[in-house]
């Protein structure tokens, strides 16, 4: 249910921010980001926050907060990166990165605001993050050498939900008794009975039965090929 997942991620994200803690805590942090990539928790809730660890007075804390968001940047994919780079969250790090006062957020956080603008380039989306990078270099900050190869994220995330007035397979259109679905694993909308089935979808994160098409799920189930 919303409320246990709701409040299961602020668990989380205590327990991967704990202050206690010797070195990065890779499992809550890694829970975290599959809560958002099998859409339980909304990206905005969690980089919310995340701001409130970003300025804890603990250094602990607040650098642990920084590898997390490092991590959902990394492995949640466009709904976290469009999260990140809206205007206000980025006059945000701007301001987290003239206000903290621990040399090492600040310095991580220079680090991350460059690899991001480098994975970001060739999308305008972004572009406040890029502003706010010309501001802070204006602003006389240092940014480290770029190292490329950490601006590459990789990890898969599933499909953004396509939409339409008829279903994707059969063409029934929709109404108020014929109601839409999506299937998880490509995105389309379609009718109930050509969604009836569940699968995982690993390669997207998603460890638990979500719903497919029946195409999606003869391709996630058939046997792989030799
Ligand atoms: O409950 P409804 O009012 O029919 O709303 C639909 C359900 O939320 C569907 O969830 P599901 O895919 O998990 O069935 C979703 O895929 C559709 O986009 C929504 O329009």
């Amino acid at each position: 249910s919303l409320f246990r997942t709701g409040k299961n991620i602020d668990v989380l994200l205590d327990k991967a921010t704990s202050h206690l803690l010797m070195e990065p805590d890779w499992v809550s942090t890694l829970q975290i980001c599959d809560l958002i990539r099998q859409n339980d928790v909304q990206p905005k809730q969690v980089l919310t926050s995340l701001k409130k660890k970003l300025t804890s007075q603990n250094p602990h804390s607040a650098l642990y907060a920084l590898l997390v968001l490092e991590s959902l940047v990394k492995n949640c994919g466009t709904v976290v990166h469009e999260e990140l780079t809206q205007k206000t969250y980025c006059d945000f790090l701007h301001e987290l990165g003239k206000t903290t006062p621990h040399e090492k957020v600040r310095s991580k956080l220079l680090e991350l605001i460059q690899t991001w603008n480098f994975a970001f380039r060739k999308n305008p989306k972004h572009g406040a993050l890029k502003n706010i990078m010309t501001l802070m270099k204006a602003e006389g900050y240092k940014f480290p050498t770029l190292r490329e190869s950490d601006a590459m994220f990789s990890a898969d995330t599933a499909p953004e939900w396509a939409d339409g007035d008829v279903c994707h397979r059969c063409r029934v259109p929709f109404s108020m008794i014929q109601r839409k679905h999506h299937c998880r694993a490509c995105g389309q909308v379609f009718c109930g009975q050509c969604t009836s089935k569940t699968s995982t979808l690993p390669k997207y994160g998603i460890e638990k039965e979500v719903r497919v098409c029946d195409s999606c799920y003869d391709e996630a189930t058939k046997p792989s090929a030799a």
